[in-house]
């Protein structure tokens, strides 16, 4: 991914980069040396007590956190990446039970499946949290480790509850050399937090009361805006409402499930909820609780940006509850938002208007106009105008997927070294995690986001969901992050290198990169807008710059690290050609330029100030062979040629 915002760059000393690199490759060399060894015992009591001091240190803010490093001005994440694996297919049903004894070193017990219950509090770190876990019996204790992706609603999955089952477990050593249970992927924990136990379920009658006692619950809870909890509670009721066809309370609860689905933005779930909620009867009672499920299911499409079926849903509203003010509202919107979706007439002027930190994720809609996705040659895939589009028009306009803003508790910027290339890289582990968190409250959206290019490319294409619930990738999500996310600049302040802006944008994540580009991107908060910077012909394949350093080494190097190819677009051709020289010259005149700019105001220049500015322009301009660079842009001279456009004698 690429920042808009390079302020202040994070770097690591030579000594820091050493360690990372020794530490995650040691850990590699034991865990193979040791794979299908079996496990030590550990003795309950010390193991418990060790992460009951820990956690309390962490809480405090005391504990020392392994993962951090230091860096250039302070500490940050680091994080090892580099041997993927993909999370389990089958569902708990399909798994054989193992036991704490049956776990072997450095494996992935497919197949298998452990149940857990948690012994002592977790210790809560920056980019993982362990705790001690046992059996049923108590009898055998271990430690078990969430990886980065550790919240679901915004809170520690470890602490949402105590008895788990954990799918296919990955039993490893942590960097310090501690065996431990790993989990990565969210789905491979499934929470066994059940209000009924099966003996209860003797017959109908007694089903209907469990079922009962869940609604209630959930209706406590949701009182209490303990949201998670209403969420479990409901889904429990309603479990066991459809599997003793109680169809009435079972509307009833997925009527009140829709409601807190809306609330945690599990969307998908709202318009399934809320329409098996449908009671479609007659009378003024049935009416109004229709009434409401339409409301939901409109709200959760309209967030969707699934437009029309909103609009659909609204007005099946509109004909139960003529005089709702809400729906009408709505339909507004939704009006709007489809005339957005054709035509990208969006009224920028207005949103710059509204846009604030409380209000930076925009209400409007996408817009991809005359754009197609096709294959690019060597680029793999690409977006291409479908006609031709003027200069300075809007191609495309598109709300970001997910974005985190530097003033978000989410954002966190990591050192990750992977071990697969050898390389470190600043990374945005914090977009990761909120993509993820999309991903699994609103599965649908699994399938374009997992479309789109990462260097692993995971067990299958398409991401499973499982009955117990659906099934996302982590390592995907991170490749396909590191290859598709842009930064959208510091337009509300509080960011810096360590908590940088980023976002997904799904469909402007088909455009390759060009030294000399077509298009141009800026953002509105989280909308992005590309514009053509020259006319572009139908059939012509679009691209914006991933990275406009002028200098030729720099740009490429980067190119390579943070995209992983190395561009050969003309003005590359070109300057690859350049003495070792000329470029440095050019560099020079460059560095003169930038520090005359930071000095000079083009207003009210005088006019000894603009022969020096014309003077350096000359220099740069100079450096450029003519005929290898006819019609191509000297971009280390754009800066100052800008400022000369813009200069205005003093009279
Ligand atoms: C944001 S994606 C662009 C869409 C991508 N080509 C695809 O097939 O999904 C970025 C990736 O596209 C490829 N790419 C983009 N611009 C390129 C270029 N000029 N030359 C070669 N590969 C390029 C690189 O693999 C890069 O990591």
């Amino acid at each position: 991914m690429s920042f808009q915002n390079h302020e202040n760059t994070i770097y690591l000393t030579e000594q820091e980069v050493d360690r990372i690199r020794k530490t995650a490759k040691e850990r590699v060399k034991k865990g193979s040396e040791a794979r299908n060894d079996e496990r030590e015992q550990r003795e309950a009591t010390p193991a418990i007590q060790q992460a009951t001091g820990a956690s309390l240190m962490a809480d405090m803010g005391g504990a020392p956190d392994p993962d951090m490093t230091q860096a250039q001005g302070g500490t940050l994440p680091a994080v090892a990446i580099g041997q993927p694996y993909p999370p389990c297919a089958a569902s708990l049903d399909k798994l054989e039970p193992m036991s704490f004894s049956d776990l072997r070193m450095e494996t992935h017990h497919r197949g298998k499946k452990l149940v857990i219950k948690r012994a002592s509090p977790v210790v809560g770190l920056a980019v993982r949290s362990w705790c001690m876990v046992q059996d049923e019996e108590g009898k055998e204790t271990e430690r078990l480790e969430f990886g980065l992706h550790k919240l679901r609603h915004g809170e520690e999955v470890l602490e949402l509850t105590k008895h788990f089952v954990v799918k296919e477990p990955y039993f490893t050593t942590t960097d310090q050399g501690e065996a431990t249970i790993r989990i990565d992927h969210p789905s491979d924990l499934v929470s066994l937090a059940h209000e009924i136990a099966p003996s209860e379920l003797k017959d109908v009658a007694a089903a209907e009361k469990a079922a009962t006692r869940c609604k209630n619950k959930g209706n406590t809870a949701l009182k209490e805006q303990d949201l998670p909890e209403a969420y479990a509670r409901y889904s429990e009721g309603l479990k066991i409402a459809e599997e003793y066809s109680l169809l009435s309370l079972a509307r009833d609860i997925a009527r009140n499930r829709a409601y807190v689905s809306l609330l945690l933005g599990q969307l998908d779930e709202v318009l399934v909820d809320a329409k098996a909620s449908l009671i479609g009867k007659d009378d003024q009672r049935s009416k109004d609780l229709d009434s409401k499920a339409y409301f939901r299911a409109g709200s959760a499409a309209y967030a969707l940006g699934q437009y029309l079926g909103a609009k659909k849903l609204f007005e099946e509203q509109q004909k139960l509850a003529p005089n709702d003010k809400d729906a009408k509202t709505y339909l507004k919107r939704v009006t709007v938002r489809m005339r957005e979706q054709e035509s990208g007439m969006q009224d920028f002027t207005k949103i710059r208007v509204g846009l604030s930190k409380a209000r930076s994720r925009i209400d409007t809609a996408t817009f991809i106009g005359a754009t197609k996705v096709q294959q690019s040659p060597d680029k793999g895939r690409g977006l291409f105008a479908t006609r031709s589009i003027a200069a300075g028009e809007p191609i495309i306009c598109e709300k970001a997927f997910c974005v985190v803003w530097g003033h978000e508790k989410e954002a966190m910027t990591a050192m990750t070294y992977d071990l697969r290339d050898d390389r470190i890289r600043v990374s945005p582990v914090g977009l990761s995690k909120a993509i993820v968190q999309k991903l699994i409250s609103s599965p649908s959206q699994i399938p374009r986001v997992m479309d789109l290019f990462g260097d692993y490319q995971g067990a299958e294409k398409a991401a499973p969901t499982t009955r117990d619930g659906p099934v996302v990738d982590v390592f995907r999500v991170h490749d396909i992050m590191s290859r598709n996310a842009f930064g959208p600049g510091n337009q509300f302040g509080e960011e810096g290198a360590r908590n940088a802006s980023t976002g997904l944008w799904v469909y402007a994540a088909y455009i390759n990169h060009s030294c000399v580009p077509n298009a141009l991107k800026e953002y509105i908060g989280d909308l992005m807008i590309l514009r053509a910077t020259r006319a572009i012909k139908a059939g012509e394949e679009l691209f914006h710059a991933y990275d406009e350093t002028s200098d030729y080494e720099t740009r490429q190097a980067s190119l390579v690290t943070t995209w992983g190819f190395e561009c050969k677009c003309r003005l590359c051709e070109a300057q690859k050609k350049d003495s070792e020289e000329v470029r440095r010259k050019r560099e020079e005149l460059r560095g003169e330029a930038d520090a005359f700019l930071a000095r000079e105001h083009w207003a009210n220049a005088k006019r000894l100030t603009i022969v020096k500015a014309q003077k350096i322009a000359k220099g740069i301009e100079q450096t450029y062979d003519a005929e290898r660079y006819r019609n191509l842009p000297k971009t280390a001279g754009n800066g100052i040629q800008e400022w000369l456009a813009r200069a205005t004698p003093r009279r």
